[in-house]
């Protein structure tokens, strides 16, 4: 085992901010956040800065595909279209490349909140979000790799029904069967021997693993819900979906393994795939119903590329809409509204907006309330990648489970749970403490069933204002009720044996704008939820994929927009229901079936779902190093 604590990039490189002393709040954290960026940075395993894409800058006029947005999906369908040598494909991402910090587990969601966030807000609810005036966040990710960028990297597929659902809905080849395969074909569990392989394979672009560290009162926690009833699972992407686990994460060697990490670094030589940066889409160019180029804003002007086969919107569940809006495409009374010319009136674009939504439970716990985060895991993980900084500490904990509200088979609860993060320290001295009050802990029981749906709409004409979004949340009863029932799971799984040890107690408050509620009653936690919603960050749903007869319905099953030719969305907006969980790993499959359907249709057999494309001598090497199965001598 190598120990490298040098400091200096191996490759030049720009600078790819904010580093990680301007993620922590405030400037007691300077000098040691600092320090370690520097470290980050210089420590190529992690940050990869001689892995990275070089993007091309001007994009050339004529590609036969434009891919708008380098998220979960769009990073899959750019990589898996550039699979065909002779197709010219341009990927066009609004933010810049992910910032080496953000490679680090532990420091989940610290970039939330800066550029590379679209820090977008929901408006206008009237049934939550009360307590921040009827308005919540959500934070996507603006930078290539999009929100895989930013999120849990917790790998979890969602329930075979909700696929089953999605085809019974009238989108054939959707089922779970059908999905699974492309689930698969992305995947490089390297837990085969724990997962088994009827689920999991070997041998995809994306690792699949569990973070090399856990804390001790993850095992505690688990306990306490095999005490409450719960199966405990390895794998709740396999035979049983319901229970508790350790999730399994995207993620390499203990450093976060985003879209662009797994979908677009190995192909940086490919000189068919060019990435434009910090190219904001402003418009499809559509001319006699057909798809043909699109419009963008870089550098300070707008360009123009054309697309001599198809463009693919992969800009997620807010931009994908937004975008198609704003060329056109939606219902023609807002677009009149908005001074946008009609060019297809497709009502149902913006519409059935919808998310997970959650409540989270806060407790102090009788261990010292210390900085995760210290000189001795800083130097374990830039040596080894192993220790507090290889995980997201609690949030790498989950359970689903079902609610008297449906049946067992198909669960609508999903609990997260947070703390022991190694994120922030002011001195990286071991043992120093944040404040005297007792170390917090938190469950987030989830909605993942809901029922309530909501729209976004432009707000003007200005591709750069950000649109308005209603969540809508909690608009039906039945969603408060199922998080009111997760409530009350959480709440029993901090009153075990199990947990006695920790003292838990809980910090949530009672509100005054629920004091007319005895506090911990199912009434007070019906009102808790509307005041202190927690928003979620699983959007989906508002370019939704049904068939021709639904007049709602924004794609096909093929993911083409219905009434304009050679425009296909494919990512989480698609979703005609979200999938009931979290919802990266569904992205990226959406991403993988698009290029399929497109390879396809543009007579090309797709072979994505066997081995990569080999580009050179080298990479022949590596992948007969990669592909031989060595713990079962299978190629
Ligand atoms: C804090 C947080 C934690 C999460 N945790 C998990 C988790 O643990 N596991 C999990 O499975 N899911 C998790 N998620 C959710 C998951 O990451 C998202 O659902 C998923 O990444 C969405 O993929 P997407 O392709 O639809 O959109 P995105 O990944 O958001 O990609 C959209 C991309 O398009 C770009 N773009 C948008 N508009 C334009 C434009 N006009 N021009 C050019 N580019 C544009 C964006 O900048 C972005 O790069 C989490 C999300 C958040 C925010």
């Amino acid at each position: 085992m190598s120990y490298n604590l040098s400091v200096g990039p191996a490759c030049p490189e720009p600078y790819l901010g904010p580093s990680l002393a301007q993620v922590c709040p405030g400037s007691q954290f300077l000098t040691f956040m600092t320090i370690l960026d520097t470290l980050v940075r210089s420590q190529d395993r992690v940050s990869q800065l001689c892995e990275r894409v070089k993007q091309t800058d001007p994009p050339e006029y004529y590609y036969d595909f434009i891919v708008v947005g380098g998220g979960s999906a769009g990073a899959v369908v750019a990589s898996r279209l550039s699979d065909i040598p002779e197709w010219k494909v341009l990927l066009l991402e609004a933010g810049p490349d992910e910032p080496p910090g953000a490679e680090v587990p532990s420091m989940v969601a610290m970039f939330l909140g800066t550029d590379i966030d679209w820090q977008y807000q929901t408006t206008n609810e009237m049934n939550a979000c009360l307590s921040t005036g009827g308005s919540c966040s959500w934070p996507r990710g603006k930078n290539l790799g999009g929100t895989s960028v930013h999120n849990g990297m917790m790998y979890m597929r969602g329930h075979a029904k909700d696929f089953d659902n999605w085809a019974a809905m009238g989108n054939t080849g959707w089922n779970w069967r059908d999905v699974l395969q492309y689930f698969m074909c992305s995947e490089n569990n390297t837990e085969t021997k724990r997962v088994g392989r009827k689920y999991h394979s070997t041998g995809g672009l994306l690792n699949v693993e569990r973070f090399p560290w856990k804390p001790a009162l993850a095992d505690d926690i688990l306990a306490a819900a095999a005490e409450r009833g719960y199966p405990i699972s390895e794998d709740l992407n396999g035979d049983q979906f319901t229970g508790f686990t350790v999730a399994q994460s995207t993620s390499k060697n203990g450093v976060r393994m985003s879209s662009a990490a797994a979908f677009l670094r190995p192909y940086r030589q490919r000189r068919n795939l060019q990435i434009a940066l910090n190219a904001t889409a402003t418009k499809i160019i559509v001319e006699n119903q057909r798809a043909v180029g699109v419009q963008y804003y870089q550098d300070g002007e707008l360009r123009v590329a054309r697309a001599a086969k198809e463009v693919i919107a992969s800009g997620g569940a807010v931009n994908s809409p937004q975008l198609l809006l704003l060329s056109g495409i939606g219902p023609k009374e807002h677009l009149r509204a908005v001074n946008v010319t009609v060019v297809n009136d497709l009502p149902g674009v913006g519409e059935n907006l919808h998310n997970h939504v959650s409540y989270t439970l806060s407790w102090t716990i009788n261990q010292p309330n210390v900085y995760d985060l210290n000189w001795a895991a800083a130097t374990e993980y830039i040596a080894f990648q192993k220790g507090p900084m290889s995980s997201t500490g609690l949030a790498q904990l989950t359970g689903i489970l079902p609610s008297i509200y449906t049946t067992p088979d198909h669960p609508d609860i999903q609990v997260f749970f947070g703390g022991y993060q190694a994120a922030c320290a002011t001195t990286g001295e071991v043992g120093a403490t944040m404040n005297g009050d007792g170390r917090s802990i938190s469950m987030s029981p989830t909605n993942i069933q809901p029922r309530s749906k909501g729209s976004l709409r432009l707000a003007s004409n200005n591709p750069l204002e950000k649109p308005i979004i209603w969540a809508n949340y909690l608009s039906d009863p039945m969603d408060v009720a199922i998080l009111v029932e997760g409530i009350e799971v959480a709440l029993s799984l901090a009153n075990t044996t199990a947990m006695a040890k920790y003292n838990m107690t809980l910090s949530n408050r009672p509100l005054q704008a629920c004091s007319r509620f005895p506090f911990v009653s199912k009434d007070y936690w019906s009102c808790a939820v509307r005041q202190d919603t927690g928003p979620e960050n699983h959007q989906a749903g508002s370019c939704k994929m049904g068939p021709a007869t639904d007049p709602m319905a924004v794609v096909d099953d093929q993911l083409r927009v219905h009434g304009t030719r050679n425009l296909r969305v494919a990512d989480a907006s698609i979703m005609p229901q979200v999938t009931s969980s979290n919802t990266a790993a569904p992205a990226m499959m959406i991403g993988e079936r698009a290029a399929a359907f497109i390879k396809s249709d543009w007579g090309v057999n797709p072979t994505q779902c066997s081995r990569p494309t080999i580009d050179n001598s080298l990479d022949l090497l590596l992948w007969g190093i990669k592909y031989i199965d060595w713990d079962q001598a299978i190629w």
